[in-house]
């Protein structure tokens, strides 16, 4: 960053002060706050208050595709009565809260680019929020919730949202006519909770989330909030449906799956299993269809066979940026993950580069943990001691780098 500037700056002060700039705007964009890394004093020229509304600027930029805007053409009546109510509410600033209820693959972000960019092309402000990087980025202008509303980490039944009531977050929250929070059934229902108390505070209104139109969307039959080591009940009880909010949310129920629609079957057969309607061996295992079972053997021949039909023709295809976007095996654990990633890319045709990292322990003066110990195990969200890559082969970031231009934990390049 700092040689990219020398080329036009050669004042070592003004310098500096151009690469705390890129820094405080990069951690910005992530949540963060350039304070709270011990840098030096960043001396804002254009002075404190531009910086906070940049939060507001940056939403209004959001640009809005055609593309977007004609999906209302297309949506299925499910999904345009839902629209329409919401837009309504929107409008005529009613305050409502909603919830849109819909299995995978019914058409639930296809909705939220609608609403989006119809709000947007109003010229008003539309927040778009997730809970996983991911699926924030799959919207545009997406953050990941506790990034866009400084949701602290560590929740209680009365904590409160990070930001002041000068911040430009407030600001941009104030002026917002509609909140999206996507995959709301994956996060604790303390954290919607803390957003309600914090957006009832600075809107001065004891309406829920201070009488703003606010749409959560998700499926408790995915992914539920993670309890560490929880039980089932401790887990429910961490939904929002336990909210003291759940009983005043507007639900719109989508039952049509729009992604499986030439299959039928398979859309009804996980819709079955969602509900817990399938039959099931035991508590939690269902029996998987014949068809779509590779027997279980103990050496690697199955898994050579995994491999082989899910991507037939590696080498003539290992370019082909359709061939590799379309296809994925998932695996529920990472030791798996691991093992499959190795035989992958010495099938990936090319030259193979090995990186390893470099780890070490902090404070441990009686050498507890070996290097060689160290290096053996592979932490969660880190990758593994020896990363093999080859030129063209996907990877899958594990850091937020930059949620804003889609670079988020699980982006696939
Ligand atoms: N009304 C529609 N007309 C045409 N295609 C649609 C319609 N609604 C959704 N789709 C398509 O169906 C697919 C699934 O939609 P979408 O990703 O919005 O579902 P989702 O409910 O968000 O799924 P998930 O819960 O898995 O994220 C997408 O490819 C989307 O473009």
């Amino acid at each position: 960053m700092c040689e990219d500037y020398r080329r036009t700056q050669s004042n070592e002060v003004a310098l500096e002060q151009m690469v705390l700039r890129d820094i405080r705007d990069l951690l910005q964009s992530m949540g963060k706050d350039i304070k709270s890394y011990g840098l030096p004093v960043l001396v804002d020229i254009y002075g404190d208050s531009d910086v906070e509304y940049k939060e507001v600027t940056e939403e209004r930029q959001v640009k809005v595709d055609q593309e977007h805007l004609d999906i209302f053409s297309r949506l299925n009546t499910e999904q345009l009565a839902g629209f329409n109510d919401i837009m309504d509410h929107v409008t005529n600033q009613k305050s409502q809260i909603f919830f849109v209820d819909g299995p995978g693959g019914t058409g639930k972000t296809y909705l939220y680019k609608a609403l989006l960019a119809k709000v947007r092309s109003m010229g008003l402000i539309a927040i778009a929020t997730a809970t996983s990087g991911i699926v924030a980025s799959i919207m545009p202008g997406g953050r990941t919730a506790h990034s866009r509303f400084k949701i602290p980490i560590k929740l209680t039944h009365n904590s409160m949202c990070s930001f002041t009531k000068q911040s430009g977050t407030a600001e941009l929250l104030k002026q917002a006519s509609l909140l999206i929070w996507d995959e709301v059934a994956m996060t604790k229902r303390q954290a919607v909770e803390t957003l309600d108390r914090s957006l009832q505070d600075i809107m001065e209104c004891a309406l829920p989330f201070g009488g703003k139109v606010v749409v959560f969307g998700g499926d408790f039959r995915q992914v539920l909030p993670v309890v560490t080591r929880g039980t089932r009940a401790q887990i429910t009880d961490a939904t929002l449906l336990r909210s003291y909010l759940w009983e005043k949310i507007c639900k719109i129920r989508l039952t049509r799956n729009m992604r499986a629609q030439t299959d039928p079957w398979f859309s009804e057969y996980l819709l079955r299993i969602g509900n817990g309607m399938e039959k099931t061996i035991g508590d939690d295992y269902v029996c998987l269809p014949e068809d779509i079972v590779i027997t279980y053997t103990e050496d690697e021949k199955q898994v050579n066979k995994l491999i082989e039909d899910v991507f037939p023709s590696l080498h003539t295809n290992a370019t082909s940026r359709e061939y590799m976007s379309t296809r994925a095996i998932l695996s529920t654990k990472n030791e798996h993950v691991d093992d499959l990633n190795d035989k992958m890319i010495s099938r990936f045709p090319g030259e193979e580069k090995v990186y390893n990292s470099f780890d070490s322990i902090e404070h441990d003066f009686q050498n507890n943990y070996t290097i060689d110990f160290l290096n053996s195990i592979t932490p969660n969200g880190l990758p593994p001691h020896v990363l093999k890559v080859k030129i063209n082969c996907p990877v899958i970031l594990l850091r937020n780098l930059d949620p804003h231009n889609g670079l988020c934990n699980g982006t696939r390049l």
